[in-house]
């Protein structure tokens, strides 16, 4: 699809209520993420542009770290409500692939060799302490929507993840181009990611496509896609209002300047 269908789409109002075949359903999906995914935060500009310092990176890996943290406890939430087991089967990889077959493997573990690399003590980045607290809010949210909707909406709200790939490349180059503290072995989290996001996102974007099979199942879909999309904007927002402006640290946050050694 090229970029003027995409905008003229208009996400919010879906004027008539007939039913989407389901190529109009994904392009529907794909004009949500065009017009809402967090690659289009200003913070992820700074991020790979190499305009923030390594406190303000450091800031990101840490409150990231709570959003990697919780994906397993949610896939565990969604793969609770799953009564066939092919599908059980193929959603419990996502638990593997964040959680390693053991210890030192896998996602969370990559991520806290990211955290390391950047200076953070380990014990404050697993103990959530220094977090924002719009940070731990919007995961949870996350993981209340996946246990409390249908799970169709709880699938639909995966599909982030098709937008995924594109801002992991650009960040990947755009750090390791901008930053001299960041190394590409500190990356290495983005690598796995590079090829499970896709496998992951087509997987679930065929379930919508497939599932929701009333014009109110594929509102739904859309909708949910929408609220994920608004969990990661505002965790943006969060660490652009404490670390780029106006520097609103909440009380007992993450402080820089304090940390960064
Ligand atoms: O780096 C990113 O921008 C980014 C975005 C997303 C996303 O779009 O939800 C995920 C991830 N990374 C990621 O690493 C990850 O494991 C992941 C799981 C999920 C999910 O909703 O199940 N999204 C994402």
């Amino acid at each position: 699809m090229n970029a003027s269908a995409t905008q003229a789409i208009d996400t919010d109002f879906i004027g008539d209520d007939a039913l989407l075949t389901p190529a109009q359903l994904e392009a529907r999906l794909r004009a949500i993420g065009a017009e809402r995914y967090h690659d289009k935060h200003p913070f992820h500009h700074l991020l790979h542009s190499g305009r923030l310092n390594r406190g303000q990176v450091q800031a990101w890996a840490l409150n990231r770290f709570e959003y990697q943290r919780c994906i397993p406890l949610k896939d565990a939430a969604l793969l609770a409500r799953i009564e066939d087991p092919q599908l059980r089967r193929v959603w419990r990889q996502r638990i593997v692939d964040h959680d390693g077959e053991r210890d030192g493997d896998g996602g969370i573990a990559r991520w806290l060799h990211l955290t390391d690399a950047l200076g953070l003590d380990r014990a404050m980045v697993e103990s959530g302490r220094a977090l924002l607290p719009a940070t731990r809010f919007a995961v949870q949210a996350y993981i209340h929507f996946v246990r409390e909707r249908s799970l169709l909406e709880a699938i639909a709200s995966s599909l982030t993840e098709l937008f995924a790939p594109t801002i992991i490349g650009q960040r990947v180059s755009g750090m390791l181009a901008n930053y001299d503290f960041v190394s590409r072995q500190s990356l290495a989290y983005f690598d796995s990611r590079l090829h499970q996001a896709p496998q992951d996102a087509d997987f679930a974007l065929d379930y919508v496509k497939r599932n929701a099979l009333t014009r109110e199942q594929q509102d739904a879909v859309c909708a949910a896609l929408r609220f994920k999309c608004e969990v990661l904007w505002s965790m943006l927002d969060a660490l652009h209002l404490a670390y780029v402006e106006p520097r609103l640290i909440p009380p007992g946050a993450f402080r820089p300047d304090e940390a960064a050694a």
